[in-house]
């Protein structure tokens, strides 16, 4: 396995501080620009609303937001693990929690924090909020208080309320512990099953199993007291005294002799390796504590290698955590204008979540995990970022949300619905997340040119903390150290490996290399010292040459040109080599790739045939289907013009080419990305818009991409350097340490 990633306290905080504080904002879908907007969004036009819904409620589905947001409501007094700290302190969560039903689910989510303890306050607070919503996600609110406030709140409103501590939990465990009792070849109803933490979270994992074939008699449940045994009047409520049992055991310790499944939901540290090894033969061990399980899966692996052990992190295989639920029966709760989330539909949930597990794991995806998936020991459940759960899940719970009643509107299109699921969601974000798992896997030796820059540095700290592989900071000692201090970031001072020509052991050798690649363009031996000694440039792509580092990140301090210039002392990654510099425009879950954005000047017929076939390779390395369309500001010969000619021509060099790629041309840029236009040229050889945009010249190329990021806040990726042959990736001056980190990774997986 790659090694782990390490965050530190800083960047958690650097991360929830920048841009702006916090982790979301609120954006119009409406245009808001003229008068005529104005009019229709607010007075007059928005009364013609109001009267509708005042006359029909149902039609708040359909004029406002409410179908599609749902609150994330918490008092914080159990906020993860970490215990009662309050309302406010359980922001950072709960804005988490909106977050994640947005990026894996498309549902928009709103964080409430309510400062209380009193549970009439709550209920009467959130039922007040029923209008606004579609649904009520409770979150991170302490056992026993929560069971009354979610009781009194179902059957009091008419949609969704879901405690994600109590059936999330419940739902992904009882889908990772179908799976990991499969695989040990043992039955629910014969296990010995204990239970640490009798909380939201362990009543309603325990009622689940129980529901699904667990005998009682088999089940312990612990909490801070110990086994909860019949009889036990410390520390009882009735929703414990429900799960008493008969037993001898009266310590945690005593309970776990010979069982088979330990589950935790309690707190970190709760379990020794001693009452691991004790267990009975193949356990399977749940440490789902957040954010530090109740053991290690490395501390369980000491004691016991024939376990199947499961975490609520995202850093260890296996994680058991309801961001596999929430998101995806609100979904399918919320497309079926639900009136409840029901146990029908939570056990659809748990057993898609089962059998998607099972299935074959498509390429596609072990390309966005960077490591092959197949069910077994550590691959129990599917992994968060599993493009399929989007569409495989919540057809299941809207399904049984339809076949149990609950449904306001039922889906009578499923095959339409999957598919208007799959539609719903960015691609871009998993092309980023399956770069920085190729990357992770990759484990490469990052060489950091500019040692000098602190955003470097970040990067570089960031690169090796984050369990990338190993930053190599090109630099002077002392002055890596006094920026990495001046960062915040002095104990990665002793992390870094900081390489100069003063303690390289191979200055000689490179010297002797560069001698002989400029021996003849008038450098004599002076010159290839300076060079090579006082360039970090010229340095660093020595150092790659010779395969002292995998891959090399410079550029975020000089200009392309200049770094360019002096990377090619060492490599040949000019035009004529046949070098290419292709960046990714990523914005509104579109991903285009525009080129040359670096390399070529003006480039000709034949360049530009060279561009589409570099561009189309790094297209099928992101995992996209190339569709390139040579752009101009004419379309298939129209208006005639001697400057968009060799646009014209290039789609001729590409067919005596025979590439295995589509490509068309020469159009405009509408024509290219907008369906609607494209269609008016039936004619046009692409079967859908296109994802690549070759460039007349790279004033054009530099023009449009700077256009997208000032003007539509576009993510931009790149120049990515194609046609060298070692992986080499230039930042620009005003990159972010997240945009260098994004060259590393792409350097890592020798995207280009
Ligand atoms: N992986 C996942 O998806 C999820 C994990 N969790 C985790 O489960 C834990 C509990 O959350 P939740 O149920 O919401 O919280 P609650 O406050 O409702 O319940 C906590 C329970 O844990 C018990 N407990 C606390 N510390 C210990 C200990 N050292 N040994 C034994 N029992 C202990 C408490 O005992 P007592 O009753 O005696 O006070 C209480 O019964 C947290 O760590 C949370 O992060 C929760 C939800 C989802
Ligand atoms: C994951 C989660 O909801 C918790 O730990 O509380
Ligand atoms: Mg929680």
């Amino acid at each position: 396995m790659s090694s782990k990633a390490k965050t530190t306290r800083e960047e958690a905080l650097a991360y929830h501080f920048e841009p702006q504080p916090g982790k979301y904002e609120i954006t119009a879908s409406k245009p808001m620009a003229t008068q005529r907007d104005l009019s229709l969004a607010y007075s007059p036009g928005v009364a013609v609303p109001v009267l509708a819904i005042a006359e029909r409620p149902e039609t708040a589905y359909d004029y406002t937001t409410k179908g599609n947001m749902v609150a994330v409501i918490s008092n914080g007094t159990a906020i993860l693990g970490l215990g009662n700290l309050g309302a406010l302190a359980s922001k950072p969560v709960m804005e988490g929690k909106a977050v994640l039903f947005k990026r894996f689910a498309d549902v928009n989510a709103i964080d409430i924090e309510l400062d209380s303890e009193d549970a009439e306050e709550i209920i009467r607070a959130v039922k007040l909020m029923g209008p606004t919503f579609g649904g009520i996600n409770l979150e991170d609110i302490k056992a026993p208080e929560c069971f009354i406030i979610e009781q009194r709140l179902k059957e009091e409103m008419d949609i969704p309320v879901f405690h994600d501590d109590q059936h999330g939990t419940a739902v992904i465990c009882a889908a990772g512990l179908i799976n990991a009792l499969e695989i040990s070849g043992k039955k629910i109803e014969e296990v010995k099953i204990v239970l640490n933490g009798a909380g939201a979270a362990g009543i309603a994992c325990l009622e689940l199993l129980k529901s699904m074939g667990a005998r009682h008699d088999n089940c312990i449940m612990c909490d801070t007291k110990g086994v909860i045994w019949q009889g036990r009047t410390e520390g009882m409520n009735q929703w414990k005294s429900a799960h008493a049992a008969r037993t001898e055991a009266r310590t945690l310790e005593e309970a776990m002799k010979g069982a088979d499944v330990f589950l935790g939901v309690s707190a970190k540290g709760a379990v020794t390796p001693e009452m691991i090894a004790s267990m009975a033969d193949n356990p399977v061990i749940f440490a789902m504590a957040n954010p530090d399980p109740e053991i290690t899966p490395e501390e369980a692996h000491a004691v016991r290698p024939d376990a199947i052990v499961a975490t609520g992190r995202s850093d260890y295989p296996n994680q058991v955590n309801n961001v596999l639920g929430f998101p995806y029966l609100f979904r399918g709760a919320l497309d079926i204008h639900a009136r409840a989330i029901n146990d029908e539909m939570k056990i659809a949930c748990a057993e898609a979540l089962a059998r998607l597990a099972r299935e074959d794991v498509p390429d596609e995806v072990a390309m966005a995990y960077g490591r092959k998936l197949s069910f077994g020991r550590d691959y129990i459940i599917p992994t968060p970022f599993d493009p399929r759960l989007i569409h495989v899940i919540p057809p299941a719970v809207a399904k049984a949300g339809m076949d149990t009643g609950v449904a306001r509107r039922p889906i009578i299109d499923m095959a339409a619905y999957e598919m208007s699921l799959k539609s719903r969601m960015d691609p871009t974000a998993s092309i980023l997340q399956g770069i920085y798992a190729r990357a992770k896997s990759a484990q490469a030796r990052m060489i950091f040119a500019e040692g000098d820059d602190p955003r470097v540095l970040r990067a570089a700290v960031a690169w090796q903390r984050s369990g990338l592989g190993k930053a190599l900071v090109v630099g002077r000692e002392a002055d890596v150290k006094e920026k990495l201090e001046a960062a915040g970031l002095a104990d990665a001072v002793r992390e870094l490996e900081v390489v100069n020509a003063a303690n390289s052991r191979h200055l000689d050798t490179y010297k002797a290399f560069l001698y002989a690649r400029l021996q003849r363009k008038g450098y004599d031996r002076q010159d290839i010292h300076r060079l090579a000694a006082r360039d970090r440039h010229v340095f660093s792509a020595l150092m790659l040459a010779h395969g002292h580092g995998d891959g090399l990140v410079t550029g975020a301090t000089r200009k392309s040109a200049h770094v360019m210039e002096h990377i090619n002392h060492v490599f040949d990654a000019s035009a004529q080599d046949g070098a290419v510099g292709v960046t990714a425009l990523l914005h509104k879950g579109r991903i285009i790739l525009i080129g040359d954005t670096l390399v070529h000047e003006w480039p000709d017929e034949n360049d530009l045939a060279l561009i589409a076939t570099r561009a189309a390779g790094v297209a099928r390395s992101l995992g996209l289907e190339p569709r390139v369309a040579f752009v101009s500001f004419s379309t298939f010969g129209h208006p005639v013009s001697e400057r968009a000619e060799k646009m014209h021509r290039a789609p001729v060099v590409l067919d005596g080419r025979k590439v295995d790629f589509e490509y068309e041309g020469e159009m405009t840029v509408d024509v290219a990305l907008n369906p609607d236009v494209m269609a008016n040229y039936p004619f046009c050889r692409l079967s859908g818009p296109a994802n690549i945009l070759v460039v007349p010249a790279r004033h054009s190329a530099s023009i449009s991409v700077k256009l997208m990021q000032e003007m539509a806040g576009a993510t931009v990726i790149g120049p990515i350097l194609t046609g060298v042959t070692r992986p080499i990736q230039l930042c620009t001056t005003t990159s972010t340490v997240n945009d260098i980190l994004n060259m590393a990774a792409m350097a890592a997986c020798k995207i280009g």
